[in-house]
Parts: structure tokens; C-alpha cells; sequence
């Protein structure tokens, strides 16, 4: 999918929530368990529940590595699902990944050309000869995390090299990649103050914003530093949509959750127009 694509879809649903499918069997409603594949009946539930309401959705990988083949396979059906009923939709794999060259485009194929995501997030750390690989690939993107959520991103992301926080040699530096156009950057939105100096260094690439809901990050925050023209936000949410109720009606109750986002978004698209 190209940026352009994916911009529309997000003025048409009045939406840049991205969904994240971290599905974790120990969490999900007991009656699935007895399904042939209850990650995979699991996902297709809130997808078929909650598609309408979002542009993206973002397995995070390790919570289908964590069940070796049953897991990769529940997620193969997850994406061929997707790509067959819902091409319109944007598709992450949250693996982190990022090696060296000949390496890093084993799983860039692995991701899209195999599983037919439309991007993946990357671990800037070995540079431009592990990400460029990932680049390479048309039409696809690569997300690359700056500024991560969690609190160990001080340990290193924040630290001044050649007094510069690394997180903005991360961003100024990959801007010179080949393929640089395909890139996005995680910024956690738990950082959302960081966003002011992030789009001056970053002012229309697309950021990857996970943390509201389960971490405490603000929507609204967000949208008034990191907002740009064409959006250039896709705010994930996993835990707080897909595991609203772990009861019969847990598909309705992540709709819910999912709308109540989808309706504060449409209110800060507004102000873009
Ligand atoms: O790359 C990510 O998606 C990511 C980066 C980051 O800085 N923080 C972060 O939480 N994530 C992922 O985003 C999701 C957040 O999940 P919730 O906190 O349940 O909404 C998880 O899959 C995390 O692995």
C-alpha cells in the first residue's frame, strides 16, 4: 500500500487507529479454547468486529513465536484473512528485527513477500547496511523505532552523541538512506512532548504512536504536537481495545473501545481540514 493510499483510507474512515493484534491465549475468552485455532478464531472475531474502525493492524510477532508453529501458522491465516477481505487495510508486523545485509532481506521477504505485510518495525542499531535491505522493498515500509515508549528508552535513545540525542541522529541519519521514502519511525506516546522537535527533523513522515490506552499515553497530546497536513499518525492500541472483556461479548466490547478512539479522532481530523 502507498502512503497516499493509506492517507486516504484514513480521511475516509475518520481514523488513524491502528489495532494491535498482540493475542495472548492466556488472556483471550475461555469458550475459544475449545476452537481448532483460538488465536486465529480470536483475531477474525475482532477484525470482523472492528474493521470499519480502524486503518491498520499490528500483530506484534512475539505473541505468535511464543506458540512455535501453531502460533506462526495462526498468524499466517490471520494475514491471508486480512489481504483477501480487507486489502484496504494497513498491515505491520511488529518484529523488531534488523541484521546485517544478506540477513535483514531474509526477513524482509519473510514478512513481505511472504506474509504480505505492508511494512515491519526495524531496530536502527546496526545501522544503514541492516535497514536499507528493508528499503529496498516497493511499496512497502519500513518502520524504524526512534523514540520507543517504554522507560529504558533513556538508557540509550535519549543520550547525547555528538551532542545530539541519539533518537534524532537516528532520525536525521536515516533520512539519507537509499529508498529513504519509505521510511516511518516509532515514537511512543508516552514521548509526545519529544514530538515538537521530532517534526522538525521528521515534518511529513508517518510516526508509528503506540502507547495510549494500557500505557497512559494521550491521544490528544499526540495529535497537537505530532499531527502534520496529510496526518502522519498511526496511533496504536492493543491491550485496551482487544481485551476489553474476556467474556462471550469480548468482539462487541473491543468495537466499543475501538469507536470511542475512532470518535476522537474523527474530532481532531477535523482541525486538519
Ligand atoms: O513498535 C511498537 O509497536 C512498540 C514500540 C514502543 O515504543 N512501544 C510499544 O508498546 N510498542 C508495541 O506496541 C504495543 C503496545 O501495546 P498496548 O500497550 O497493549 O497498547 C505492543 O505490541 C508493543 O510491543
Amino acid at each position: 500500500m502507498t502512503t497516499k493510499e493509506l492517507v486516504a483510507q484514513i480521511r475516509k474512515k475518520k481514523s488513524f487507529l491502528c489495532i494491535g493484534l498482540d493475542t495472548d491465549v492466556d488472556k483471550i475468552p475461555q469458550h475459544l479454547l475449545e476452537e481448532e485455532d483460538p488465536i486465529f478464531s480470536f483475531n477474525k472475531a475482532i477484525i470482523d468486529a472492528t474493521h470499519h474502525l480502524c486503518v491498520a493492524y499490528k500483530p506484534n510477532i512475539a505473541f505468535y513465536e511464543a506458540y512455535g508453529i501453531k502460533g506462526w501458522k495462526a498468524l499466517e491465516k490471520t494475514m491471508k484473512y486480512l489481504n483477501d477481505n480487507h486489502p484496504e487495510i494497513f498491515t505491520i508486523a511488529d518484529a523488531k528485527r534488523g541484521d546485517i545485509g544478506n540477513t535483514s532481506t531474509r526477513y524482509a521477504k519473510a514478512f513481505f513477500e511472504h506474509m504480505g505485510f505492508d511494512s515491519i518495525t526495524i531496530a536502527p542499531y546496526m545501522g544503514k547496511d541492516s535497514v536499507e535491505p528493508f528499503l529496498a522493498f516497493h511499496d512497502k515500509h519500513t518502520i524504524l523505532l526512534a523514540l520507543t515508549s517504554n522507560e529504558g528508552a533513556y538508557d540509550f535513545q535519549t543520550k547525547l552523541v555528538e551532542g545530539k540525542e541519539l533518537y534524532k541522529q537516528v532520525l536525521a541519519t536515516s533520512k539519507t538512506y537509499k529508498n529513504s521514502e519509505n521510511l516511518m519511525y516509532v515514537v511512543g506516546a508516552t514521548k509526545a512532548s519529544f514530538l515538537t522537535g521530532i517534526r522538525e527533523i521528521v515534518p511529513e513522515s508517518f510516526l508509528l504512536v503506540p502507547g495510549v490506552g494500557a500505557q497512559g499515553g494521550s491521544l490528544e497530546e499526540v495529535c497537537h504536537y505530532g499531527m502534520t497536513k496529510n496526518i502522519g499518525l498511526l496511533v496504536n492500541s492493543s491491550r485496551g481495545i482487544i481485551y476489553a472483556s474476556n467474556k462471550k461479548d469480548f468482539a462487541e466490547a473491543a468495537a466499543e473501545k475501538a469507536e470511542e478512539l475512532q470518535n476522537q479522532m474523527a474530532q481532531e481530523l477535523q482541525k486538519t481540514n
